[in-house]
């Protein structure tokens, strides 16, 4: 997406073999790019939130194999960076898709094919990616438009976390209907959570909109049931790091409340699922594993000083104790569908079946 004026994607090569991202942790008050070098770069980054999202997490890990590769084909060594980046952030599924798939292309060819094959497949992997979430955008458009037509042109979303651009190669899963509602005209207008304790919300998808013009509005994370029930959201759509075979939803830690808050006020409850995120090997969503970060990121807060450059204060009474547990899951009975590259589907073992076959 644009941003400074200037097209975007999160991560791009340079010509000497190394690969470029937008260092997240750093927006929105500072835009500055981190070159990753080699397998550990890319695992950092991933572990450290420098990149995050995750779709963009599978293509950083890609990308990580690849340099692992140029660093010694073997297959020990590729077991080792498989092992390595695979530790990163447990709850992503798309993390363990790309490595797989990396995987299953390198294991069967030479090993001085495979770099070379393993730069190739990280690429397609970012390039498939961009198409998969144009795609989700197009299906989620009918939906948009059926509702803002019922309310005169105008329509109010909710959404949490980011699923946006910055969440994958381009985009984004959730936000990319904003987008395009937006440029087709429709009134839209979108109520942020700032989604604490990391705001990916109010950091980074206030950001993107903000960029393309898109109406929005921050709120804390505890204001979006009141919104519901006063009217003021006529649909909900985030995005998911896991889904499992019957239908279950990994995302942010709070998506369960928006989802429980949707389902009390009537409100349909939307999410954005790219294929990359479907985990059919998983019977149910108690099955998948929660990351737990650290309490700072609880207990403490980055911002932007006055007179400009960042910095981190303790929000909390020193000494407590916190807990911080990444993720959420929403049982499949509060999501009102899927929107997929291929369609929406119900939030069942059927429906997505009925999407993805090659799945089952
Ligand atoms: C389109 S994936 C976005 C998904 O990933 C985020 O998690 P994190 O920022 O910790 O990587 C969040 O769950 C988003 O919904």
């Amino acid at each position: 997406m644009k941003i400074h004026g200037k097209h975007y994607r999160t991560i791009w090569t340079r010509p000497d073999e190394t690969v470029e991202v937008i260092d997240q942790m750093k927006l929105p008050h500072v835009f500055e790019t981190a070159v990753l070098k080699n397998a550990e770069d890319c695992a950092v980054a991933i572990k450290t939130m420098l990149v995050r999202g995750a779709p963009l997490i599978g293509a950083t890990a890609a990308y990580g194999v690849a340099f692992a590769m140029k660093k010694d084909p073997s297959s020990k060594a590729l077991v080792e960076a498989i092992d390595m980046l695979g530790a990163t952030r447990p709850t992503a599924v798309n993390l363990r898709w790309a490595l797989r798939r990396m995987n299953s292309v390198l294991k069967g060819i030479g090993h001085e094919d495979r770099f070379a094959a393993a730069w190739a497949e990280a690429a397609k992997i970012c390039d498939e990616d961009v198409g998969t979430c144009r795609m989700i955008g197009v299906n989620a458009m009918p939906i948009f438009r059926e509702i803002a037509k019922k309310n005169g042109g105008k329509l109010n979303v909710l959404t949490h976390c980011n699923a946006g651009w910055l969440a994958c190669v381009d985009w984004g899963t959730a936000l990319a209907p904003m987008y395009m509602a937006h440029d087709e005209g429709i009134d839209i207008h979108v109520w942020v959570d700032e989604t604490r304790p990391r705001n990916q919300g109010a950091s980074l998808s206030a950001y993107e909109l903000g960029a393309h013009g898109v109406k929005h509005t921050i709120i804390a994370d505890n204001a979006g049931g009141h919104y519901m029930q006063h009217g003021m959201v006529d649909l909900v759509i985030v995005g998911t790091d896991r889904v499992t075979r019957n239908g279950d939803v990994a995302n942010k830690i709070g998506t369960y409340l928006k989802a429980l808050a949707a389902h009390d006020n009537g409100v349909p409850f939307y999410v954005a699922l790219p294929s990359s995120t479907l985990d059919m090997s998983m019977a149910k969503g108690s099955d998948i594993p929660i990351e737990e970060r650290s309490t700072d990121e609880l207990l403490k807060m980055t911002g932007r000083l006055p007179g400009g450059g960042l910095a981190t204060v303790e929000i909390a009474a020193p000494g407590s104790p916190g807990a911080n547990p990444a993720f959420d899951v929403t049982p499949a009975r509060l999501v009102t569908s899927f929107i997929t590259e291929r369609g929406v589907c119900a939030a069942t073992e059927e429906g997505l079946k009925g999407l993805f076959p090659q799945l089952a």
